[in-house]
């Protein structure tokens, strides 16, 4: 397998994941909210303020497109979905959706301070959540719960699903 991306929701452990999966596989890891980070010069919150969801939105797509001439583990933003172009790229590579469950995606980002649409009210985040549970299921080969699982044995599952 030439590259693996990880989608979910925010919190669902995409980052968390593909750490514990890069060790275990020895594949080099991207994290593709880092990667726009580094290329802006700017904090994820701050592109959202300065310049609008569509601008980081635009720079998600070209970091996307770049990860499908690189070789690795991809953890993709909660939002990678949003865009259709997106979601043609990820239905031709190998997709593992992080399901977890509402309440305790909840319970990851109650201290969060990072993610610009986690700050929002209650309901229209999980009408955001619902509204991408069917997105993550279309592009995606592979779906693990992690609801009760640690990082390192959802990575252990995955490595399992590539090589049987
Ligand atoms: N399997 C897990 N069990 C318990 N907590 C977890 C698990 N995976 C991640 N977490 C915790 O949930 C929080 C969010 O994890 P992480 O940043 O990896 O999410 P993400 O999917 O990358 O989110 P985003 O889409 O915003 O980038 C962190 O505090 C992390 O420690
Ligand atoms: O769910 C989303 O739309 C986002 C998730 C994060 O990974 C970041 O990509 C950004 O905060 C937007
Ligand atoms: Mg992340």
């Amino acid at each position: 397998m030439q590259r693996i991306y990880l989608v979910g929701f925010m919190g669902s452990g995409k980052s968390t994941v593909a750490k514990a999966l890069a060790k275990v596989s020895k594949m080099s890891m991207f994290d593709l909210d880092k990667v726009i980070e580094q290329k802006a010069g700017q904090r994820i919150s701050d592109i959202f303020y300065a310049h609008g969801e569509a601008f980081f939105r635009k720079l998600e797509h070209d970091a996307l497109l770049e990860t499908t001439k690189q070789t690795g583990i991809i953890s993709t933003g909660g939002g990678i979905v949003e865009r259709e172009d997106n979601r043609n790229i990820l239905s031709q590579q190998y997709v593992v959706f992080l399901e977890t469950a509402w309440t305790e995606i909840v319970e990851r980002l109650k201290d969060d301070q990072e993610r610009p649409l986690w700050h929002q009210d209650l309901e229209v985040k999980k009408q955001l959540f619902d509204h991408r549970q069917v997105l993550y299921k279309e592009v995606s080969q592979f779906v693990i719960n992690t609801t009760y699982r640690s990082p390192e044995n959802i990575a252990q599952a995955i490595l399992e699903n590539i090589h049987k």
